[in-house]
C-alpha cells in the first residue's frame, strides 16, 4: 500500500490525510469546495507544526509529509490509489453518488473503505462494482489523537480486503476493534443514545447546558460533556446517526430528540457553524441554554 485517496476534506478527511501522510503514505484528497480544501490544508499545517514544536517530528519529516498530500476536486486523482477512504457527509444519497463517481476512475484492485458513522456497509458495498473489496474503516474524532479504528465487515467483504485494511490501521498507530454491520456499529450505538439522552435532559429542563456537561465531566469522568461532544462531532452527523439507529433497529428508544432536530433545521450544527449548544464566536464557548 503506497497511495491513499480520501473523499471529503472535512474534519475527518483532514485528520485521516494528516496521519496517513505522517505515516509515509502518498495522499490524494478531494472535496467539492476550494475553501474547504484550503482550510483542511491549513489545519494539517498547524497540527504538523505543533508536532514539530513538541519534538515528535523533525522539520524535514514534517515538510515531506505535507508534500505527500495532493488535493483537488476531480476523481481522476484516484487513478493510481491502492485504497480510497470515503469521508464525505453522513448522508446515504451523498455517499452513493460519491461511490458512483469514484468507481470508473479506480484500478481494478483498489480497495474502497468508508468512514461512515452509522450507514450500512453492506448497502454501500452493493452500490459499487467491487463489493468484496469494500469495508467500513471508522476513525474517531479527533483522528490524530484517538486510538481506535472500528473495522466493519460488510456481508460481501473478502478476508484479504479486511486483512489489508487492518494492517493499514495498525501501520497508522491505531488499535482495531471489529464490529459486525449493524446500524452505528459499536461506538455510536452506545455513545449516540447517551448524547441524545443528554439533549432530552436539556429539552425537559432538568439542567442547563453547563450543568449537564459539568455533571458528566466531573460526575462520570468524561473528557468532554455530552453537549460539548455533540457540538464537536457536528449536530448534523449526530442526527444522521440517530436516524440510522431509529430506522435500522425500529425501536422508539432511538428517536432523535426534537431539540436536536430543531438545531439542525436552524443550521446550528455545532463548532463547524460556530453555534450549537455553545456559541463559538468568542474565545471561550458560551452556553446557549
Ligand atoms: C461520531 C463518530 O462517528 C465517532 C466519534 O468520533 S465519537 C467522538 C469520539 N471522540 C471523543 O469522545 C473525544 C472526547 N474528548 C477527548 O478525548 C479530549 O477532550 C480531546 C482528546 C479531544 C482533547 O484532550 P484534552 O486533554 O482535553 O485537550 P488538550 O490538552 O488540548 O489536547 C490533548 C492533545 O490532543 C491534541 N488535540 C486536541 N484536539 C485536537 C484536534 N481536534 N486535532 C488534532 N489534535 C488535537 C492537542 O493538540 C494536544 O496535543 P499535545 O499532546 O501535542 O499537546
Ligand atoms: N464528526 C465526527 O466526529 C465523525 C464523523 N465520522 C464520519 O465521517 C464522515 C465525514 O464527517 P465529518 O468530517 O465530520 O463531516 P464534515 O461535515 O466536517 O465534512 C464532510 C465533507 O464532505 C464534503 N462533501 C459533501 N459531499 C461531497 C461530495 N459529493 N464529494 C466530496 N466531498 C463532499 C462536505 O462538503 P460540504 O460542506 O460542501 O457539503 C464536507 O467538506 C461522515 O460519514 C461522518 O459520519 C466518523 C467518525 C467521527
Amino acid at each position: 500500500m503506497e497511495r491513499i485517496g480520501i473523499i471529503g476534506a472535512g474534519q475527518m478527511g483532514t485528520g485521516i490525510a494528516q496521519i496517513c501522510a505522517v505515516a509515509g503514505y502518498d495522499v490524494r484528497m478531494i472535496d467539492v469546495k476550494d475553501e474547504v480544501i484550503a482550510a483542511s490544508l491549513a489545519t494539517i499545517e498547524t497540527n504538523i507544526s505543533r508536532q514539530v514544536a513538541r519534538g515528535r517530528l523533525s522539520v524535514d519529516a514534517a515538510e515531506i509529509a505535507q508534500q505527500r498530500i495532493v488535493t483537488g476536486k476531480d476523481y481522476a486523482l484516484f487513478g493510481d490509489c491502492d485504497l480510497v477512504i470515503e469521508a464525505a457527509s453522513e448522508d446515504e444519497e451523498v455517499k452513493r453518488d460519491v461511490l458512483k463517481s469514484l468507481v470508473p476512475h479506480l484500478s481494478p484492485d483498489a480497495i474502497i473503505a468508508t468512514n461512515t458513522s452509522s450507514i450500512s456497509i453492506t448497502r454501500l458495498a452493493a452500490a459499487t462494482d467491487r463489493p468484496g473489496k469494500f469495508v467500513g474503516m471508522h476513525f474517531m474524532n479527533p483522528v490524530p489523537v484517538m486510538q481506535l479504528v472500528e473495522l466493519i465487515r460488510a456481508i460481501q467483504t473478502e478476508q484479504p480486503t479486511f486483512d489489508t485494511v487492518r494492517r493499514l490501521a495498525e501501520s497508522l498507530g491505531k488499535t482495531v476493534s471489529v464490529a459486525e454491520d449493524f446500524p452505528a456499529f459499536i461506538v455510536n450505538r452506545i455513545l449516540m443514545p447517551m448524547i441524545n439522552e443528554a439533549i432530552y435532559t436539556l429539552y425537559a429542563g432538568v439542567g442547563s447546558v453547563e450543568s449537564i456537561d459539568t455533571a458528566m465531566k466531573l460526575g462520570a469522568n468524561h473528557p468532554m460533556g455530552p453537549l460539548e461532544l455533540a457540538d464537536f462531532i457536528g449536530l448534523d452527523t449526530c442526527l444522521a446517526i440517530m436516524h440510522s439507529l431509529h430506522s435500522g433497529l425500529a425501536d422508539a428508544k432511538y428517536q432523535p430528540c426534537p431539540l436536536l432536530v430543531k438545531y439542525v433545521e436552524a443550521g446550528w450544527l455545532g463548532r463547524k457553524t460556530k453555534r450549537g449548544f455553545y456559541d463559538y464566536h468568542s474565545e471561550r464557548p458560551v452556553p446557549t441554554r
